[in-house]
């Protein structure tokens, strides 16, 4: 197609991935996928936007029909060359190809770039497709297939990066290491693309995968707020979650590398910790007066004896966790926290972190419904299900990670120090459930200076 740039720039800034809100795009398309299916002209875009001061590279996949989408007047784009384009997710031709793609290891060549398929288990025969509602950073469609086979649920990526995703990568290692706590991996596209700031002038990503989708289930953020708000006991539920967490940590230190923490290692993370910081103290002032503070209680985790590292969740909170009938808890989305440069998302960190995470989710039960009308005071449900959650993670690892509190303190508030950039950026009225325990956690563990 000529130029298809034009129509999808004020349609880009519309959409909810879009990454630099309140900002026109400066779009170029930079490589493109492109098939015909049945007089339908199916393209992977990729579209780097040079708007915001580091440009974004987007995936777009579009579609170019003759003819109107029956019934996609909502995922319509513009029109160009006398053809109607369409956001690619919602039409059944590019979703039925998609998948198909990730299950048959094709390789489609492009003029920039080319994709290729990596599949662990084929799904069955598909017979419908619908994009997932919500607010979402990705774009997921769900497939419903012929047969036993479960359903199946392809997330889209839609900023690209060079490097391993590892939403990929890790929860395709618990698969194959034979975890039930994640949804089974199917399959993944990758592809490599011309990038002239790298070396080798050449980036290769994941683009998309694909997983078993596991119909009707609530997420443990909604569980857990009806469960505070009636203050029913959810001390089981987060016992389960501690041990399905500790079982993560299990499956995955046997299926990828660890590493020994040391010096070179530790002071790394502290690095990114303090960049951290130093990025928080300057957009939020109320976390500015809590930074030497703060500081010190880093100072300490840095003396202390580190646990060797390997690849965790990497943003593990309710929002993350599916509670199952049959299974149990399984965990989703382990993208990593969307805040933090791609690259540092697939090292091997401390598992801590993920404890540190779901601990401060707790907490965000309580903070949010204290901001509630009528308030309501979920504090005693709240440590109740810490501790709970902290028991069955020592019950199953055998970790004693009470032991090692001086870092895990220092991991919940960098936690909660990135939560504050979070709502300072995304939800301001919530900016002070993250502050609110800084507070707490530095008067606790933050040596005095006299
Ligand atoms: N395999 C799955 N089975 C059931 N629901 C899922 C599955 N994967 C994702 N979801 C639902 O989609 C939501 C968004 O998925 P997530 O992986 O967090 O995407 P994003 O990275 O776009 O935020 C989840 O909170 C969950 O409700
Ligand atoms: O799910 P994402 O990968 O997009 O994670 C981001 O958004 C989360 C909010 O949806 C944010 O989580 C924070 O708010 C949650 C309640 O909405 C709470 O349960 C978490 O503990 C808290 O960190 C997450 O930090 C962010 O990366």
């Amino acid at each position: 197609m000529s130029n298809v740039a034009p129509s999808l720039a004020g349609w880009m800034a519309r959409q909810r991935w879009y990454a630099t809100k309140g900002r026109t795009p400066a779009i170029r398309v930079i490589g493109s996928l492109e098939t015909m299916v049945n007089e339908v002209l199916v393209m992977t875009l990729l579209v780097i936007d040079e708007a915001p001061d580091v440009p974004v590279l987007y995936q777009v996949p579009i579609t170019a029909r003759p003819t109107p989408l029956p019934g996609g007047d909502h995922a319509f784009i513009g029109s160009s060359d006398g053809l109607y384009l369409y956001d690619g997710p919602h039409d059944p031709i590019y979703a039925h190809g998609l998948l198909n793609t990730m299950a048959t290891e094709k390789h489609v060549d492009g003029s920039d770039a080319q994709a290729d398929g990596h599949t662990l288990a084929a799904p069955g025969r598909v017979v419908s497709s619908r994009v997932l509602k919500g607010e979402q950073s990705n774009t997921s469609i769900i497939y419903d297939v012929e047969g036993e086979t479960p359903q199946v649920i392809a997330k889209v990526f839609r900023v690209l990066h060079h490097g391993d995703n590892p939403d990929v990568t890790t929860q395709a290692a618990l698969t194959e290491g034979g975890s039930g706590r994640v949804p089974a991996s199917f399959g993944s596209l990758t592809a490599t693309w011309t990038d002239p700031g790298r070396d080798e002038g050449l980036a290769h990503g994941h683009l998309a995968f694909s997983q078993e989708f596991l119909p009707g289930l609530e997420d443990a953020w909604r569980v857990a707020l009806d469960a505070a708000r009636a203050g029913t006991d959810f001390t089981q539920a987060a016992f389960d979650l501690g041990v399905a967490t500790a079982e993560v940590h299990a499956t995955l230190a046997a299926e990828l590398p660890t590493v020994e923490a040391g010096p070179d290692e530790v002071a790394a993370a502290l690095v990114s910790m303090r960049r951290r910081l130093t990025t928080a103290a300057r957009e939020v002032p109320e976390i500015a007066e809590f930074k030497e503070a703060i500081d010190r209680v880093y100072g300490v985790a840095e003396s202390r004896p580190w646990p060797r590292l390997q690849r965790i969740h990497g943003d593990l909170h309710l929002g993350q966790a599916l509670q199952s009938p049959e299974r149990g808890w399984v965990l989703l989305d382990f993208e990593g926290e969307p805040l933090r440069p791609m690259p540092e998302r697939s090292r091997p960190d401390v598992p801590l972190r993920d404890v540190a995470g779901m601990l401060r989710s707790f907490d965000y039960v309580s903070g949010s419904l204290a901001q509630e009308k009528p308030s309501v005071d979920a504090s005693a449900w709240a440590g109740a299900a810490r501790r709970s959650f902290v028991d069955g993670y020592i019950a199953s690892s055998g970790v004693d990670v009470r032991a090692e509190r001086a870092l895990l303190d220092a991991f919940e508030i960098d936690k909660a120090v990135y939560e504050a950039i979070y709502e300072s950026r995304n939800r301001p009225d919530w900016l002070g459930i993250p502050v609110a325990a800084i507070a707490r956690l530095v008067e606790r563990s933050a040596p005095r200076v006299s």
